[in-house]
């Protein structure tokens, strides 16, 4: 773990974006060094000696997430939050029955249909705290040959008199991460809002994208989901006249229903959030808009062969609905990085220059492509309804030096060696689907053509 040590100083001094990707098993061991980052290494005491941590999440796996604790560390307490109701809450908190240091807090779900996505950590240390936003469940799967993102925050040291307002960054990441905490109006939660009212975060460069249940109207609307992103695009985001003719890249693992076309959410009002800029949009020119989404064949051939698919829930009674849909997709490739093989569960989104060599921004996030997540307007503009708890983490240049845009690469040897190029999760160009042969994933069907990874097929239901 000292090499480890070593690898994160390093790491922290090479590359100021400080957004590693999963450790994946099976794969050349180039791919999982500097780059890479096993929830072990996140939770390991180089990171800080553990007093407290909080987990949000979807999924959950109580005794293999103390497991990944340095046994030091399994007793102190940890806060799990989480969205289960009644039966499954129920089985939830029995998996605990164990650790008697394991509490429970509830994230309120009001609206139908909502769920709460969120993963995140706060980790609190004898020196100071971490905030971790991830895109895996805590299960031992989505850590296993999976590709996943993670933003680690720097360590942020205690403060001298706690304040609310003191010792925030310049995008506001304090404010927003007590503005999200405080959305679940949860007792549970008041001494994580107190301790982070206690820490500096001053060193925090990164933007929070979060989404919270609710009809929001007034500045409310701008706080959360898409329109949060369009607000903060608008004001700290590229020039239009840099970004007019770029497209907009969606990457994600599911997917909801986008309604009649694509001008009902997708591009009458998702994609005009995504594409906002500063200096005004001209509204002739509607941005390409470019969607990653695995194939079934992508899956197929996967480590994990056609169980990667049970986490890629896309169904066929959805789909079959919006097949204009389809027309966006390209499939997952990721040969620089190593994870061409290793399904996608990360989701990101980005500005990329038609050359591939720039981006105007990369967002990380839990959010996969759906109104629910993002929010959808409703009574003409004046509200955005939201379904679920979502975060995710904005990079803009002008918060990393001044610049106006990031040299992005997925190309693991042209990252290893330089110091500010943004490690893209996937190769850029992005490669079609194949005309007549390929079809989107969906896990609600049988194929039984061809054998996957392991020679079996598939057979839902
Ligand atoms: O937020 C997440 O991470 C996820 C949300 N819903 C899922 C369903 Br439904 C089925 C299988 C996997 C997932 C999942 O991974």
């Amino acid at each position: 773990t000292s090499r480890f040590h070593v690898v994160t100083k390093v790491y922290e001094l090479a590359q100021p974006f400080s957004f590693f990707l999963t450790k994946v098993a099976g794969i050349a061991d180039k791919y999982n060094s500097t780059l890479a980052l096993d929830i072990k290494d996140i939770l390991s005491a180089d990171m800080g000696n553990l007093v407290a941590s909080c987990q949000f999440n979807y999924m959950f796996d109580i005794p293999w997430l103390v497991q990944q604790y340095p046994k030091e560390f399994r007793s102190k307490p940890l806060l799990i939050v989480h969205g289960e109701q009644g039966p499954s809450k129920t089985t939830l908190e029995a998996e605990a029955i164990d650790y008697s240091n394991v509490r429970f807090c509830q994230a309120k779900l009001e609206m139908l249909f909502g769920t709460h996505h969120t993963k995140m950590m706060l980790l609190q240390y004898d020196t100071g705290m971490r905030v971790v936003i991830h895109t895996s469940n805590l299960i031992k799967q989505d850590w296993h040959q999976k590709t996943q993102g993670i933003w680690i925050s720097p360590l942020f040291p205690k403060m001298a008199k706690p304040s609310a307002t003191e010792g925030d960054s310049t995008t506001h990441f304090k404010r927003n991460l007590l503005e999200y905490l405080s959305a679940y109006k949860a007792y549970q939660l008041k001494d994580w809002i107190n301790n982070i009212s206690e820490h500096d975060m001053s060193t925090a460069r990164v933007v929070i994208i979060g989404s919270v249940p609710g009809r929001h109207t007034g500045d409310q609307m701008k706080s959360w989901g898409h329109m949060k992103l369009k607000r903060v695009l608008q004001q700290h985001g590229p020039s239009n006249g840099v970004v007019k003719n770029w497209p907009v890249i969606g990457q994600f693992s599911s997917i909801g229903s986008m309604g009649a076309n694509k001008e009902a959410w997708l591009c009458g009002e998702w994609l005009q959030s995504l594409s906002a800029a500063t200096g005004g949009t001209t509204l002739s020119s509607v941005p390409l808009l470019k969607l990653v989404f695995p194939t079934k064949d992508n899956v197929r051939c996967s480590l994990e062969g056609f169980p990667a698919g049970g986490s890629i829930p896309y169904s066929i009674n959805v789909a079959k609905k919006q097949m204009f849909l389809h027309d966006f997709f390209h499939q997952w490739r990721s040969e620089g990085q190593g994870r061409s093989r290793a399904m996608p569960h990360i989701k990101t989104y980005l500005r990329p220059s038609p050359d591939n060599q720039k981006t105007a921004w990369f967002l990380v996030t839990s959010a996969n492509l759906s109104k629910a997540a993002w929010g959808a307007l409703e009574k003409k503009g004046t509200q955005l309804m939201i379904r679920s708890y979502e975060i995710g983490v904005l990079f803009l240049p002008k918060f990393f030096g001044g610049k106006d845009l990031f040299d992005v690469s997925s190309n693991f040897e042209m990252l290893k060696s330089s110091t500010d190029v943004f490690p893209l999760p996937f190769d850029l160009p992005l490669t079609d689907y194949i005309k007549g042969k390929d079809r989107p994933w969906m896990w609600d069907i049988p194929y039984m053509d061809l054998p996957d990874t392991n020679g079996n097929i598939w057979c839902p239901g």
